[in-house]
């Protein structure tokens, strides 16, 4: 029978669609029948669990999936001795303290006796007391943000990502305690054959994170001045540069982080570059 590595994804959520789209760009397709809780991949020897994210950390730990794609927070939160594989970069948000905006805030002592409303008790706890805290810790599984205004908590310890479920409840964030993103986890000791299947499939993950936040960029210049641009963009190992039909122009070829790409382009214009095209890159093979 052929050796499945068994992965445990949200089943619907935030982790999900970023999770299904990064599998599926690593060339992992799975028939998602609606309401199934299982499915298998085609052309790879991996299967799906999909679960809550807060039971990933225990299902993986108790080896009933092998690995899965869980927000750091959560992963902290139950506690579990996983390996976490590999950050994903997606589902980026932080853990903060936030309390009613009116508040003057002197500092962490200001904590002291209150309560504090929030879904990962655990974190919050460890938190207070490496400060030397004494508040009391309120859990509630969500809809935290509501917790002072109905007269549950005096402030609450939440996700945040934008601020702006914070200001819709007249909430200020005053003290971050963790940053979180979305992180491929395994149990600590996989056999080897399943080793294996998992160094494949980070392999893919490489390739595929690679290429997102790196473009191919053609353009034509000067052949005096191609040396000058070369040196703008240095590329994977070198710029390809290629003799235009047109006489003393060359086109010249290479990978550029997006990013990258706004910083350089006043000089790439002042270099006599023209043509100038940015391409997605689909998988990069480093
Ligand atoms: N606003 C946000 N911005 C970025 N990441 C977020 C945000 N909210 C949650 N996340 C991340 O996505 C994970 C899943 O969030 P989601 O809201 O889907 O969880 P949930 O409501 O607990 O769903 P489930 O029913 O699966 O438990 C969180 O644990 C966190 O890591
Ligand atoms: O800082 P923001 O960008 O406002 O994001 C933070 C909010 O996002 C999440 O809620 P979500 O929108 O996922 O709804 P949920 O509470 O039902 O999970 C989280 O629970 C926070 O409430
Ligand atoms: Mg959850």
């Amino acid at each position: 029978m052929e050796t499945k590595l068994r992965i445990a994804l949200q089943k619907k959520g935030r982790l999900f669609e970023d999770s299904y789209a990064l599998l599926r760009e690593a060339g992992i397709k799975f028939n998602l029948g609606n309401g199934r809780l299982v499915a298998s991949a085609t052309k790879f020897p991996i299967e799906v669990l999909f679960l809550r994210d807060d039971d990933i950390p225990q299902t993986v730990n108790d080896q009933v999936a092998d690995i899965g794609i869980v927000g750091e927070n959560e992963l902290k939160e139950k506690g579990f001795k996983l390996k976490t594989v590999k950050k994903l970069g997606f589902s980026k948000c932080r853990l903060s303290l936030a309390i009613p905006k009116e508040i003057e805030y002197p500092g962490l002592s200001w904590f002291n006796e209150k309560k504090v409303a929030t879904s990962y008790p655990k974190i919050l706890k460890d938190f207070f007391s490496k400060k030397g805290i004494n508040a009391q810790i309120h859990e509630i599984a969500g809809s935290v943000e509501i917790a002072p205004g109905i007269g549950l908590a005096d402030a609450i310890f939440d996700i945040v990502s934008s601020g702006s479920t914070l200001v819709a409840n007249h909430l200020k964030e005053v003290e971050k305690v963790m940053d979180s993103e979305a992180v491929l986890v395994s149990s600590q000791n996989l056999p080897p054959e399943k080793e294996a299947i998992l160094d494949q499939l980070i392999f893919r993950i490489n390739a595929v994170m690679a290429s997102s936040s790196n473009k191919y960029i053609l353009l034509n210049a000067p052949n005096d001045k191609v040396e000058q641009i070369v040196k703008i963009l240095p590329g994977m190992k070198s710029p390809t540069v290629l003799p235009l039909a047109q006489k003393g122009w060359s086109s010249i070829h290479s990978v550029i982080k997006e990013d990258h790409f706004w910083e350089v382009i006043g000089q790439l214009k002042e270099n006599g570059a023209e043509g100038i095209l940015i391409v997605p890159i689909e998988k990069m093979i480093l």
